[in-house]
């Protein structure tokens, strides 16, 4: 199975519209692979929070209908990263998903917003959905960006089937070293292939990391990208997975029904 990152750059300069047309361009670039994924909330930016709310869309809009064209035309499996959803009840930062017909199959509102009492924690809404999305060949995982800090969300990921952890981010620059480090943890832990994706450049002042990064299930690194705009493509072996946690089956060994702590 090819994979293709599209670590697009983010940067004020460039009108939503145009970074709009060329995510489609550059995911139409990648005819041949099975799945192109993109980076978390690349219309607006994850750290433009004015923006926030002026970039809102809702699941049937401009960005969705530009990356269900892409998709179709390249025939590949296509997680769009997320953008700032619309909904009656508020914002939210959703993920899509889209089939090769262009048909959106699966959405998922990241659960842990990230800002503390700032930013998109108090913007947006918190989703409540744990989602996968299931491909021909492999069952993805979704989460995004924040959400990478949370093993126990990924736990639950793996229960629900996922071979493949897919995470979109706006990780910043200064907490590069976090962001590949628990990339290779959800990997070891979950013997799982990660596909994290992050965004280039530099807006609301915040340098992005970049160093979209793939992880397959032993914790090799197999494929990361420097810090600007660039395309990460890689082969993945998904029946990995399954030997890894035949061979060496520590998921087996859970203790799922931990004993409540001494107090
Ligand atoms: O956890 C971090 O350090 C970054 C998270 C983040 O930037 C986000 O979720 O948008």
């Amino acid at each position: 199975m090819r994979a293709s990152l599209i670590q697009i750059g983010v940067d004020p300069g460039e009108p939503v519209e145009k970074r709009r047309t060329r995510a489609a361009a550059l995911v139409r670039e990648q005819a041949g692979a099975d799945l192109v994924v993109l980076p978390e909330l690349w219309t607006v930016g994850a750290f433009a929070y004015d923006a926030f709310a002026s970039g809102a869309e809702p699941l049937d809009g401009p960005t969705a209908s530009a990356m269900a064209a892409a998709a179709r035309d390249a025939g590949v499996w296509l997680h769009a990263g997320s953008l700032v959803e619309r909904a009656a009840e508020g914002l939210y930062n959703t993920s899509l998903v889209f089939s090769p017909a262009g048909e959106l199959v699966r959405s998922y509102r990241k659960i842990h917003r990230f800002g503390f009492d700032r930013g998109e924690a108090v913007l947006m809404g918190a989703g409540d959905e744990i989602a996968t999305a299931e491909l021909p060949d492999a069952t993805l995982g979704l989460a995004t960006c924040y959400d990478l800090r949370f093993p126990e969300l990924f736990r639950l990921l793996v229960d629900a089937g996922a071979q493949l952890l897919v995470i979109p981010a706006g990780w910043p620059a200064r907490r590069r070293e976090h962001w590949t480090l628990l990339a290779r943890a959800r990997a070891v832990e979950n013997q799982a292939y990660v596909l994290a994706c992050g965004t280039a450049g530099t807006h609301a002042d915040v340098e992005q990391a970049g160093h979209s990064i793939v992880v397959d299930p032993w914790g090799e690194v197999l494929a990361e990208a420097g810090a600007g705009e660039q395309v990460l493509t890689v082969e993945l072996d998904v029946a990995k997975v399954a030997r890894t946690r035949e061979e060496f089956p520590a998921l087996r060994d859970r203790l799922l029904g931990l004993p409540a702590p001494r107090r």
